[in-house]
């Protein structure tokens, strides 16, 4: 069974809490999605390998670890994944970035593909996946299928917000994957949306509604 993480560091706390503020604008809202994704990426990345080298410091030579070559990709689902790129990409400069587009059709709340582009080299990295929300999970695990149809190897999914039925539901379909989220909420409602949660996020990152 993968492992649930709550990145429950007092920054990423004091910051969640603005971005569930309903009077946060969007201008604000994008920037909390943004600083809570590196911090959370810096979680995220704790175990990824490290070699040792030589450096030469003014004074003498030393050793010093370097991470060990990991090839990563990030895989926004978009459209609210999007928000959490470039986050992520401060502390991974050389991860490639792939997009899965899903919507949630409002009535049966199940993903509606329409959009998949990834790198060529996708099968060959280890896999990130970015959601901001995880609230039945039928998203997170579409995509997570949609990867490992291509022969590719999701093991983390990040995501801001996530209602225990989420967690779940990725944990029996998907049960080799590492969950990172900033809070995990009480439930979800009778609409599948997470309570107290944010809202939509996409609309939240982007002005929609
Ligand atoms: O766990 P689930 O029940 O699948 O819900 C979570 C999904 O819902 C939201 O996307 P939405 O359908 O609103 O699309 P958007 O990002 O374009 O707004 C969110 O960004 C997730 O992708
Ligand atoms: O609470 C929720 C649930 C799904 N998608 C969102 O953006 N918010
Ligand atoms: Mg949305």
């Amino acid at each position: 069974m993968g492992r649930l993480q709550v990145c429950d560091h007092p920054l990423i706390q004091h910051k969640v809490t603005f971005l569930r503020d309903k009077k946060t604008e969007t201008k604000q809202f994008r920037e909390l999605v943004d600083e809570i994704s590196t911090l959370m990426a810096y979680e995220a990345t704790r175990d990824f390998p490290l070699t040792t080298t030589k450096v030469q410091t003014p004074v003498v030579e030393a050793e010093g670890k370097i991470i060990a070559g990991r090839m990563v990709g990030l895989i926004p689902i978009l459209r609210a994944g999007l928000g959490m790129v470039d986050g992520v990409l401060k502390l991974l400069p050389s991860a490639r970035v792939g997009h899965i587009g899903l919507y949630r059709d409002e009535e049966t709340l199940q993903p509606v593909e329409y959009y998949v582009s990834l790198p060529t080299d996708v099968a060959e990295r280890e896999l990130i996946v970015l959601d901001p929300m995880l609230a039945t999970g039928g998203s997170a695990n579409a995509a997570i299928s949609i990867l490992k149809q291509r022969g590719c190897k999701p093991t983390k999914l990040m995501c801001l917000i996530a209602a225990p039925e989420g967690v779940k539901a990725v944990q029996e379909a998907h049960p080799e994957i590492d969950i990172f989220v900033a809070a995990l909420d009480s439930h979800l409602n009778e609409h599948g949306y997470i309570v107290p949660g944010l809202g939509d996020a996409g609309d939240r990152l982007y002005g929609t509604k």
